[in-house]
């Protein structure tokens, strides 16, 4: 290997609770080099790359970054240095453009020097990707603000390009252009570290490949001498039973609408949306980002005011009877608890989770006010109990039920989340991204577990980018465009391909014109 851009030596991290999240990890980044990390969730990815842009101080061993021995002071001193980290939640200024985004660190954004445009026209040609200067970064697709994320650190000069799961919810299309992006660059000098729970990604993408399992490099090898299955073993520490396996739920078309939504629309998001749900299945609701289908899942919690249409749970009306608005926030989301809707939204840790509490009781707070509802406060002991049995059955990776979410790394966080609504009374399940975030093992566990939803007889609806996923766990697929359903399949009787053309209105024949 030539000089290694970035070298670490028996690194390990203990923080303040006890956790070891690091147990001595050496790793060395090639200079133009993309050098994929994976591990399960809780394995120290995010830990390792915090130690590598200077948020956290190693508790011992050594970084050395172009030949140089070095300790950051702070992220701002590993940035000057040339390392740029791209997190999944791109901290980018909505309500400035895309070229005061992408030279924010200079500072004087107000009056954009005339230099500048310049330097962002070779960049954006570095790139490859057109961006436009002027737009608002609050106007783009997550896709394109990844691109803007990336010239953002092309800007500071970055040599080593650290993305932390960029393609977590992109659609296809735009995950290619982030590949694109990413080969060329690399071509041309710059160095990636590339942190993804999608395998085949690591091995279409990457020349080497770290894996992590509890704070450990379990394997380090180049990626031609890898195959899926070594990966997948090796991430997991276990045979993985497939998705496929777990028998599916043959839909009973006589069972009974258990979910019934009747011309559902919101001004500039949804138009005349319809669907009925049975006992029993799943529905898929596939569409590109931007689709409008995160947006009937929120429309039908009764988390969009300006919604209108009719909802109803068995004979239940939902959200009726408010006279300015069908929709209101305040009441909204509260009687569709109540009418036996569970929903889990893509942004579940943001939205869902109570960070300064411990994990037993967020698992705990939705069954706590079914359960006071019934006029039955639960003893704490229960709740724990609940709390131990939703870890089991997770495999969330925690020092205890008494750790808090922010101690948590992001696909445990994902997995208490979605725990929270497991033990309650729901019928109907809305579920966005069901399995972002969380590692291949975890994601085999959370589909076993829509299936067994659905063999109970609850009616289940699922939105995920990942289009293999949903034809994988779903009876049925409806697919949206521009607010609108506009295609509707058996799950068994459709492709990827197919599916992905429907998304993308390529198929005008068959489709529905969506205006
Ligand atoms: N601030 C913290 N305080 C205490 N423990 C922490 C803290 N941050 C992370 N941990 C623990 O360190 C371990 C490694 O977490 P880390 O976030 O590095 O995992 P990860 O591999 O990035 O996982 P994921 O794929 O879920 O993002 C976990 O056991 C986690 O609970």
């Amino acid at each position: 290997m030539t000089e290694p851009l970035l070298e670490l030596t028996d690194v390990t991290k203990t923080f303040p609770n006890g956790t070891r999240a690091l147990r001595g990890v050496s790793l060395r980044v090639a200079p133009g080099s993309v050098h994929g990390l994976v591990g399960a969730n809780g394995a120290g990815k995010s830990t390792l790359i915090k130690v590598i842009a200077g948020v956290h101080p190693p508790t011992t061993g050594s970084l050395t970054w172009q030949g140089a021995r070095r300790s950051w002071r702070d992220p701002g001193a590993a940035r000057r240095a040339g390392l740029a980290t791209i997190h999944q939640h791109i901290p980018l200024v909505e309500t400035l453009s895309v070229l005061e985004n992408v030279f924010l660190d200079r500072g004087g954004f107000r009056r954009t020097p005339v230099g500048r445009r310049e330097e962002f026209a070779d960049l954006v040609e570095r790139l490859g990707y057109p961006v436009e200067a002027d737009v608002l970064v609050g106007d783009l697709s997550i896709g394109a603000r990844q691109m803007v994320a990336i010239l953002q650190a092309l800007a500071a000069g970055a040599e080593l390009v650290v993305m932390d799961e960029p393609t977590a919810s992109l659609s296809e299309g735009e995950r290619r252009l982030v590949f694109d992006a990413v080969r060329r660059l690399s071509g041309q000098g710059t160095a990636f570290l590339y942190i993804s729970h999608f395998l085949d990604e690591i091995l279409d993408l990457t020349g080497q490949v770290t894996v992590l399992r509890d704070g450990r490099v379990v394997l380090d090898r180049g990626t031609a001498e890898l195959d899926e299955e070594t990966l997948v073993r090796s991430v997991s520490g276990r045979e993985l039973r497939a998705v496929e396996s777990v028998p599916a739920v043959v839909p009973d078309r006589t069972a009974p609408v258990v979910l019934e939504v009747a011309g559902l629309s919101s001004p500039g998001r949804l138009t005349d949306v319809s669907f009925e749900v049975r006992a029993g299945e799943v529905v898929g609701l596939a569409g590109l980002l931007g689709s409008g289908r995160s947006e009937i899942l929120a429309a039908v919690f009764g988390d969009d005011q300006a919604a209108t249409g009719t909802i109803r749970v068995g004979d239940r009306p939902v959200h009726a009877g408010h006279r300015r608005s069908a929709f209101r926030r305040d009441r909204g989301p509260r009687d569709a608890v109540d009418a036996g809707i569970a929903y889990v939204p893509e942004d579940r840790v943001r939205q869902g989770l109570h960070v300064g509490e411990p994990v037993w009781k967020n698992i705990s707070l939705p069954y706590l006010a079914a359960s006071a509802r019934g006029g039955v406060v639960p003893r704490e002991d229960d709740e724990r109990a609940q709390a131990l049995r939703a870890v089991g059955d997770l495999g969330i990776v925690a020092a205890g039920i008494d750790s808090t979410p922010a101690e948590l790394s992001g696909g445990n966080a994902q997995k208490v989340a979605f725990a929270k609504w497991l033990y309650g009374d729901a019928k109907v399940w809305l579920l966005d991204e069901p399995t972002a975030g969380v590692d291949v093992g975890a994601k085999a566990d959370l589909l076993g577990l829509v299936r067994r939803l659905a063999a109970e007889g609850k009616a289940v609806v699922v939105v995920t980018s990942e289009f293999e996923e949903l034809l994988a766990v779903c009876t049925r697929v409806l697919v949206v465009r521009r607010g609108r359903l506009v295609a509707e399949r058996a799950a068994a009787r459709m492709s990827e391909e197919e599916l992905m053309m429907l998304a993308q209105g390529l198929t005008a024949g068959t489709v529905r014109d969506a205006g």
